[in-house]
């Protein structure tokens, strides 16, 4: 199967499933950054990312905005002098999908571009 980045979301309803702990444990090792918190009894998957000033944190923001359109899948973002917090679930199911994962993994490579540059 393809790295988790280079899949796609999957369109999410209210019964989509959410993902099972066996595949929760297969999956994190692929976003070994990533911590799974509990906001009022919602799973959620945030990362916070370090970056040189709030100019290279907007332009981070303003790439994983881009690529969440165009999966149609959205996080919350909060922008930052020196700093972005990115945090993925599924609003559809209040909880976590296999497509937060994969989310999560393509914020990783964006990340990977934006702040080496
Ligand atoms: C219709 C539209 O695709 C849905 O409302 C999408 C939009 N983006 C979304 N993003 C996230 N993170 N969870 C959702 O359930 C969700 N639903």
């Amino acid at each position: 199967m393809a790295t988790l980045s280079q899949q796609s979301c999957v369109p999410c309803r209210g019964d989509s499933p959410p993902v099972t702990e066996a595949e929760k444990a297969e999956l994190m090792p692929s976003i070994p950054d990533w911590q799974i918190i509990d906001v009022e009894g919602t799973p959620q998957l945030q990362r916070v990312y370090r970056c040189k000033n709030f100019q290279q944190a907007l332009a981070l923001t303003v790439q994983v905005g881009e690529a969440a359109e165009a999966e149609g899948h959205h996080p919350a973002l909060l922008t930052e002098w020196g700093r972005l917090t990115v945090t993925w679930w599924t609003h559809a199911i209040g909880g976590l999908h296999r497509n937060d994962f994969i989310m999560a993994a393509k914020t990783d490579e964006i990340a990977q571009a934006v702040l080496t540059q």
